[in-house]
C-alpha cells in the first residue's frame, strides 16, 4: 500500500499536443501541503489543470490514493476525482448564504450530517456568526475562508489552490496563509497549492516543486530549496543571493576575494578549480574588527532590517541583511565577515560573473 496520497509520474501535458509540461515526478504524502513554484508561463497552472482532470496527460500517468485518474487513454472527470478547488476569485454562489456555499458539495450526506459539517466548517473558519450572509457581505479575507471551507467540507483527498490570495493586500495574505495552513494541518488534508510568492511558499507548505519551462528542477522541503538547491537556477529563483567566483582549496573550502569560506559538504571537484558560491544576504555579518572592508553601494530599508549592497575589490557586489538598528550609509566603508555553513557552489561559468544579484 502507497504511503503517498499523490503520485505524479512521467508526466507531460500541455495544449493542441504540444507539450508544455515535461516529464513531471512528484509524490506528495497524505497530510502534506505541496507547492508548485516558478516564473510566469513555467507551467504551474497547467499542472494543476492536469491535477484537476481538466487536461489529459500526453504521457505518464497522475494517481491519488493508489488510484490511477489520469492516462492518455483514462480520465477520470474532474467531479470525480475526490479534488477540491480553491481558485483566485473565491468563485462562491453570490446568490447562495454562506452556510449554503459550503453545503453546497454535501448532496450526497443526509440533511443532518450536512447541517453538522456545515456547522463544524464555520466554527472551523470562525464564521458562525455571518451562516446567513450573502458572501457580498464579507470581505475577501471572509469570501477566501468560505472558498476554503466550500473545499474542505466533502474531505476530498487532495485540494488544489489556485493562487488562493493573490487578490488581498499583503498583511492579509500572510495571515491568511498561515490560517489557511492550520485549517489544512488541522482537517488532516492534503493540498498542492500555486503560488508567485516564495514567503507564502515557505510559510504554507512542506515541499515545494521549483519548476522553469515545464520542467522540475528541484522538489523538496522549503528548508532544502533555500540551503541546498540543486543547480544554478534553483539558487537564484529562490531567495535572495550573489556568486563569488572562487576556486576549491580542499573539497569543503574555496578561497576567493572574501578569504576562505568553509562549508558543510564537500566537492569532488580537484584543487584549483574555479567555481562560483552562493552567498546569502543572511550569510554577511557586520563585524567592525574584520580586515574586510567593503564599500555600501546601495540600501534598502526594510523596517526591521536593511538590505546593503556591498561592492568588492574586483566588483562583484554581495547583499547583506542587517537588523535596521545598524544603520550605515551608502559610500560608507563596513567591515564584514562570512558565517556560511551552507556552502552552495557550482563549476564557474566561462566569462566572469557580472556583478549583480544571481543570475543562472
Ligand atoms: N489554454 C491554453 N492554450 C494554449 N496554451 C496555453 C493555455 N494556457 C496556458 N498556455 C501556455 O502554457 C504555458 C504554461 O502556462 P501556465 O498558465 O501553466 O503557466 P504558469 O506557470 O501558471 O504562469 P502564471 O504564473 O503566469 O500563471 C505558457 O506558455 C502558456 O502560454
Amino acid at each position: 500500500m502507497s504511503t503517498w496520497i499523490l503520485e505524479v509520474s512521467e508526466l507531460s501535458c500541455g495544449y493542441d499536443g504540444s507539450a508544455v509540461v515535461h516529464s513531471l515526478n512528484l509524490a506528495l504524502a497524505e497530510g502534506e501541503i505541496g507547492c508548485l513554484l516558478g516564473p510566469s508561463g513555467c507551467g504551474k497552472s497547467t499542472v494543476l489543470r492536469a491535477l484537476a482532470g481538466f487536461i489529459p496527460p500526453m504521457t505518464g500517468q497522475i494517481k491519488l490514493r493508489g488510484n490511477v485518474l489520469s492516462t492518455r487513454e483514462r480520465l477520470v472527470a474532474p467531479e470525480n476525482r475526490g479534488v477540491g478547488m480553491v481558485f483566485q476569485d473565491y468563485a462562491l454562489f453570490p446568490h447562495l448564504s454562506i452556510a449554503e456555499n459550503i453545503g453546497f458539495g454535501l448532496h450526497r450526506l443526509s440533511r443532518q450530517q450536512r447541517q453538522q459539517t456545515v456547522q463544524e466548517m464555520l466554527e472551523l473558519i470562525s464564521l458562525q456568526d455571518m451562516a446567513d450572509c450573502l458572501p457580498t457581505n464579507l470581505s475577501g479575507g471572509q469570501q477566501q475562508r468560505v472558498a476554503l471551507a466550500r473545499a474542505m467540507a466533502p474531505s476530498p483527498d487532495l485540494i488544489l489552490l489556485d493562487e488562493p490570495f493573490s487578490s488581498l493586500d499583503a498583511d492579509l495574505r500572510r495571515r491568511l496563509s498561515i490560517d489557511v495552513r492550520d485549517l489544512l494541518k488541522k482537517r488532516g488534508l492534503s493540498a498542492i497549492l500555486v503560488t508567485h510568492d516564495q514567503q507564502e511558499a515557505f510559510a504554507m507548505c512542506d515541499q515545494i516543486a521549483v519548476l522553469r519551462d515545464g520542467q522540475m528542477q528541484q522538489w523538496d522541503s522549503p528548508y532544502n530549496l533555500y540551503h541546498e538547491p540543486a543547480n544554478r537556477f534553483v539558487a537564484s529563483f529562490v531567495g535572495q543571493g550573489c556568486f563569488v567566483r572562487g576556486q576549491m582549496m580542499s573539497p569543503d573550502a574555496i578561497e576567493c576575494e572574501l578569504g576562505v569560506i568553509r562549508g558543510n559538504r564537500a566537492y569532488g571537484w580537484a584543487r584549483g578549480t574555479p567555481v562560483d558560491f552562493l552567498v546569502r544576504p543572511d550569510d554577511v555579518v557586520h563585524d567592525p574588527r574584520s580586515d574586510l572592508q567593503l564599500r555600501i553601494v546601495e540600501k534598502t530599508f526594510a523596517g526591521t532590517s536593511t538590505l546593503y549592497r556591498l561592492q568588492l575589490a574586483s566588483g562583484a557586489e554581495i547583499e547583506a541583511l542587517f537588523r535596521s538598528h545598524l544603520d550605515f550609509q551608502v559610500d560608507q566603508y563596513i567591515g564584514i565577515r562570512l558565517e556560511a555553513d551552507h556552502l552552495i557552489a557550482f563549476a564557474a561559468r566561462e566569462t566572469h560573473l557580472a556583478p549583480g544579484p544571481a543570475r543562472n
